[in-house]
């Protein structure tokens, strides 16, 4: 991968120490090339959440997660760092699965975090955001002339880009997306996939994606764990083309699955699918 990183992972390891210990990621040092679109893959389980949540803090919030290693953005650690969460989360912004508008009008979807932080000084500048941020997630002309009804009436795929438009609304360093067009139906996951493609020019995004299809479709580089691990990390015509590891072509040719035996362990088969 190229030197020029926005965010590197530092033998990044977590651990849910909940009834059963599960080491979810396992020392894991990456760099994610800034300006570029990073797709995180790998079999079912094998720790691409964790590890997307783990770059802002987000698996914080659950329970028993055992953190070491360190993530920098930049300079500046994420980990070891006096600055409150929120604001590193300000910096490593973070899409979700599930398309949520706030209960608020789209307006005001789109300002909530630009009005928290109080980064506005006139009523004309939030009005020229909302705009700003609305057109580059290509929404603005489909709801330039009902910006104070409510969010929720938004069809889902009108929602998931009304949440990037939240989300690069206080302009974040990286953004972190969650399989952000799995919930959405094709035509809609469609339209979210072309306003990624035009966002990662200007952004590094850093998105999980259960698509092979995706991944070649929309990222720069390729990142592929397994059961924990960073088997490889390339870009993406090197890792389709020429995978280094024999883990990879079992992966990119025959989709590798990972099942759970009733005993904790892990069993692993090959299975052809449909979503390559
Ligand atoms: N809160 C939790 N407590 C205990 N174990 C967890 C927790 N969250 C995830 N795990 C376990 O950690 C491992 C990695 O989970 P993770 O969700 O990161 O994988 P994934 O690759 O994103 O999976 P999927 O593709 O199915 O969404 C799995 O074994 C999972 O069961």
């Amino acid at each position: 991968m190229t030197t020029n990183a926005a965010l590197t992972t530092e033998n990044l390891a977590v651990t849910y120490v909940g009834d059963r210990e599960v080491d979810a990621l396992k020392g894991v040092s990456l760099e994610f090339p800034m300006n570029q679109l990073t797709a995180i893959i790998g079999p079912s389980g094998c720790g691409k959440s964790t590890l997307l949540k783990s770059l802002n803090r987000l698996h914080e919030i659950q329970p028993h997660a055992e953190v070491s290693g360190d993530v920098h953005l930049g300079e500046q650690s994420v980990y070891n760092t006096d600055d409150p969460v929120p604001e590193i989360r300000k910096q490593i912004g973070y899409v979700p699965q599930t398309p949520t508008a706030l209960p608020l009008s789209i307006y005001e979807n789109v300002a909530y975090g630009v009005k928290i932080h109080g980064e506005y000084d006139s009523k004309e500048e939030l009005d020229d955001l909302v705009e700003t941020y609305l057109r580059k997630v290509n929404l603005w002309e489909e709801v330039k002339d009902r910006l104070d009804t409510p969010g929720a009436e938004l069809s889902t795929g009108q929602i998931q880009r009304l949440c990037l438009a939240r989300s690069l609304a206080v302009e974040p360093d990286v953004l972190l997306c969650d399989e952000v067009t799995s919930a959405l139906d094709p035509i809609s996951a469609e339209s979210v996939e072309e306003t990624l493609e035009s966002l990662k020019e200007e952004y590094t995004i850093i998105m999980v994606t259960h698509s092979m299809d995706q991944a070649k479709r929309l990222a720069d580089e390729v990142v592929f764990l397994y059961l924990g691990e960073l088997v490889e990390a390339n870009d993406t015509r090197s890792f389709f083309e020429n995978p280094q590891h024999e883990r990879t072509r079992e992966f990119v040719k025959g989709h590798t699955a990972v099942e759970y035996t009733e005993s904790g362990g892990v069993s692993t088969t090959e299975s052809a699918t449909a979503d390559r």
